[in-house]
C-alpha cells in the first residue's frame, strides 16, 4: 500500500515529513512525501522556515501521482496560499482520498500557515478533503466559534462537515481535563468520541501530524473509516505514553510504541 504526505520538514525529526513517514512505516505503508517547506527545528521550537515553491510542490506532487497507485494523501504544514491553491488543482480531479490536518501553529508558537492560506484552506482545499483533523483552536479559526463546551464542539463539527468533506475529527488535547476526548463526525452517522487518559507529558511534539498520518495510513489499507480513526487514535495514545525522552525542550512521541507495546491500549469508543 502506497500513501503520500504533503508538510513540512522538520529537522528534529518530530512532526511533519519526518512524523509522517515514520507513523506510515510503523503502520506498514509505502511513503512518498511532498515537501512544503523547510523548517529548522528541534523540540525547543522553529528558527526558519524556506518554503519551497508553489511550482515545485506540483512538480514533486504529480511526480508521485504519475508513477504510484496512490491509496490516500494527507497534507500538513501548507504554509502559502500559492501552495494550498496548487494542491487543490492537483487533488481536486483525483479520487483518491485526501486527509487535511490544518497545521496553523507549531506548539512552540510559531506560524505554518499564513493568514491568506487560512482562508483558501478554509475555501478551496476543505471542500475536497475526506477528513479533516482541526485541533481546538484550528476549529475555531476555521469556523469561527468560540469552542469551549460540548454542545460548540457539535456545532463546529457539523459547521465543518457542512464544506463538503465526509469527515471530521476534532482533537481534544488543548482542552482541559482528566481525559483527552477527540470527537468524530461522520456524514449521515451519528457523531462518536474516543476517549483515553490524559496523560501528563511534555512530549507532544508532533502528535496531530502523527495521528493524522495514522489515520491516512489506515485508510490506505482500505480500513473503513471508523475503524481507520480508532486505530489511528491509538497509534497517537501509545506514541504519547511512552516518550523517548530526547532533546530539551517539547520532545517528540514515540514511534516504536505502537508495534512494541500493541493491543494494551484502551480506546474508549462513546
Ligand atoms: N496529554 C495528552 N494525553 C493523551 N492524549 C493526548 C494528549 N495531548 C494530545 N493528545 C491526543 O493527541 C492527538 C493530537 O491532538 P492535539 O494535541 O489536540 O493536536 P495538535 O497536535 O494538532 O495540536 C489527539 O488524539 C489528542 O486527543
Ligand atoms: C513541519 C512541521 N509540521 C507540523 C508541525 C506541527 O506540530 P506541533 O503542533 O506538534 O508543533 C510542526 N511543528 N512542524
Amino acid at each position: 500500500m502506497i500513501a503520500c504526505t504533503i508538510a513540512g520538514s522538520d529537522s528534529g525529526g518530530g512532526a511533519g515529513i519526518q512524523a509522517d513517514l515514520k507513523t506510515f512505516q510503523e503502520l506498514r505503508v509505502f511513503g512518498t512525501s511532498v515537501i512544503t517547506a523547510l523548517t529548522a527545528q528541534n523540540t525547543k521550537g522553529v528558527h526558519g522556515i524556506y518554503p519551497a515553491t508553489a511550482d515545485f510542490v506540483k512538480d514533486q506532487l504529480n511526480a508521485v501521482i504519475d508513477d504510484f497507485d496512490l491509496k490516500a494523501v494527507k497534507t500538513g504544514m501548507l504554509f502559502n496560499a500559492e501552495i494550498v491553491e496548487t494542491i487543490v488543482s492537483v487533488m481536486e480531479s483525483k479520487e483518491i482520498p485526501l486527509i487535511v490536518d490544518p497545521v496553523m501553529i507549531a506548539k512552540g508558537g510559531a506560524s505554518l500557515l499564513k493568514e491568506q492560506a487560512t482562508i483558501a484552506l478554509k475555501e478551496k482545499l476543505l471542500p475536497v478533503a475526506t477528513v479533516c483533523t482541526p485541533n481546538i483552536p484550528e476549529a475555531e479559526v476555521l469556523t469561527g466559534l468560540t469552542i469551549k463546551t460540548e454542545e460548540e464542539i457539535e456545532l463546529a463539527g457539523e459547521y465543518l462537515l457542512n464544506l463538503g468533506m465526509q469527515c471530521v475529527v476534532i482533537k481534544g488535547g488543548h482542552l482541559a481535563g482528566k481525559h483527552a476526548i477527540d470527537t468524530v463526525f461522520i456524514r449521515g452517522e451519528k457523531p462518536f468520541k474516543m476517549k483515553t487518559d490524559r496523560l501528563k507529558t511534555i512530549h507532544t511534539h508532533g502528535t496531530g501530524c502523527t495521528f493524522s498520518a495514522a489515520i491516512t495510513a489506515e485508510i490506505a489499507k482500505g480500513k473503513p473509516l471508523k475503524t481507520a480513526i480508532i486505530e489511528a487514535k491509538k497509534f497517537v495514545q501509545l506514541a504519547i505514553r511512552y516518550p523517548l525522552n530526547i532533546g530539551h525542550g517539547f520532545g517528540p512521541t514515540n514511534h516504536f510504541a505502537y508495534q512494541e507495546h500493541r493491543g494494551i491500549c484502551d480506546v474508549q469508543v462513546i
